[in-house]
């Protein structure tokens, strides 16, 4: 005999439960809806029988009328339950993006901030939100990422987010709730069809179910086939990436000739390579105008930049870059003992002077580089700086975030903090510290 759905839900938790380690608390995300109410209470249920701890967290949008219903909804159904709640306040900006965009990144700010590291949330999206994720992402014209919507585990920012129930229907999961007499909160805006996921609900779904009835289960199923494929894609593609990167985390150009390898992998390379660096990765057309110009000439002064992120070529090298702003203005004072944190990077080693010309001088000047420097070496006499970093293996882009320490009017070295190359005049010497 088939099992009744909140028995089929609560053996789902309790298999969820078991893959968490001992000790560390769950968490549930509880919007105050029906699914996620359902959630808790289930929960509570489960982690009463095994003895696990179980918290719940709330974050308030404040975007509608109904905010301090839904609050007051989850304040009550904790108290029932005797499940300790976190209610989160979070502005919203909705200035980029829609509103929906913003709520949902507020609020896994809202997690990650809140919730302490390796601990586990629960998150109550169904099967059915699982095929409104993947056809509006399709409608987008998304890959085998986007295809894979939801994925049921996601490490996110220190904590575990996971869906437990995204192979459960959305009836599933209100005829559980009806019969365990759950409360919950309607959410007004869940009927406006303005919105593209409630369009897709109300009135896309429904008309592939008069003809496929299990329309929402078979889109969930190809989401889990597009995520499985995906995850084994890009455990391939970091191997390929680990044999490429050089030890200045480039990758050589001769190893991306289209020769060597076609442009689907190509780009499927560079796109894990920007994950793995945690950056936007380029959309399509940066992508085919990067590939075009490595494709025209192999050293060729390339440079492709998106939202976030940038890729260079020097000496035969590709450069991926985080998006920075160049600070070239400004100084501050220092002991010319390091650690000092400035506006342009850490210096992480020390300024020290060999002959105590440093009594007459006891503070040194950083400021970043205006040009026209000169350093008195040793064994070399007086060079431009210019000169010195042209010689070196600093890329050009680099040049401009070189920092000058100053003893009263003389250059008495320079230094790039992030690559930790340095130059020092004579009489004067760095010092790992
Ligand atoms: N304001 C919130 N506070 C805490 N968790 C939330 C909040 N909004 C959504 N969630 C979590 O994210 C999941 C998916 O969000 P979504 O907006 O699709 O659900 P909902 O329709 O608001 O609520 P429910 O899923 O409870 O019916 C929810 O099931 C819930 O676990």
């Amino acid at each position: 005999m088939a099992l009744p759905p909140e028995a089929c839900l609560e053996r789902l938790l309790t298999d969820a439960l078991a893959e968490i380690p001992p000790g560390r608390v769950v968490w549930v995300a509880l919007s105050g809806g029906l699914d996620s109410s359902l959630l808790l209470t289930l929960a509570q249920r489960c982690c009463l029988a095994s003895g696990r701890k179980l918290r719940a967290l709330h974050v308030n949008h404040g975007l509608q009328g109904a905010a301090s219903a839904f609050e007051a909804h989850c304040r009550a159904l904790c108290e029932r339950l005797v499940v300790p709640l976190s209610c989160i306040e979070v502005s919203v900006d909705a200035t980029q993006g829609g509103v929906e965009a913003a709520a949902r990144q507020a609020r896994y700010a809202a997690f990650v901030a809140h919730i302490p590291a390796q601990d586990t949330l629960w998150l109550a999206q169904h099967q059915d939100d699982q095929a409104e994720t993947f056809l509006l992402n399709a409608l987008r014209g998304s890959g085998p990422r986007g295809l894979g919507a939801m994925p049921r585990v996601r490490h996110h920012a220190g904590i575990w987010l996971v869906r437990p129930w995204l192979s459960q229907s959305r009836q599933a999961l209100e005829e559980a709730a009806r019969a365990l007499k759950v409360p919950w909160c309607d959410d007004p805006t869940n009927a406006d069809i303005a919105f593209d996921r409630n369009r897709l609900r109300h009135r896309v779904l429904p008309l592939l179910r008069e003809r496929w009835p299990q329309a929402g289960a078979q889109l969930a199923e190809s989401a889990r086939q597009a995520g499985e494929a995906d995850a084994l894609l890009s455990a391939y593609l970091m191997a390929d990436l680990d044999a490429l990167l050089t030890p200045r985390n480039t990758l050589p150009l001769a190893a991306l000739a289209l020769s060597e390898r076609e442009r689907p992998r190509l780009r499927a390379l560079l796109r894990v390579w920007c994950q793995r660096q945690g950056l936007p990765a380029p959309p399509r057309r940066r992508l085919e105008s990067l590939l075009d110009q490595l494709d025209a000439r192999l050293d060729a002064q390339v440079q492709v930049a998106w939202e976030g992120a940038e890729m260079r070529c020097w000496r035969g090298e590709l450069y991926l870059l985080q998006e920075r702003e160049v600070v070239s203005d400004g100084q501050v004072e220092w002991s010319g003992r390091a650690p000092l944190a400035t506006p342009w990077g850490t210096l992480t080693s020390s300024l020290v002077n060999d002959e105590a010309v440093r009594a007459e001088a006891p503070f040194l000047r950083v400021t970043p580089r205006q040009g026209g420097e000169v350093i008195d070496l040793a064994g070399r006499g007086r060079r431009d700086l210019k000169r010195l970093l042209q010689e070196s293996a600093l890329p050009p882009w680099e040049r401009a975030r070189v920092l000058t320490l100053w003893a009263g009017a003389t250059c008495v070295a320079a230094c790039h903090p992030q690559s930790g190359a340095t130059w020092c005049a004579s009489g004067w010497r760095w010092v790992v510290s």
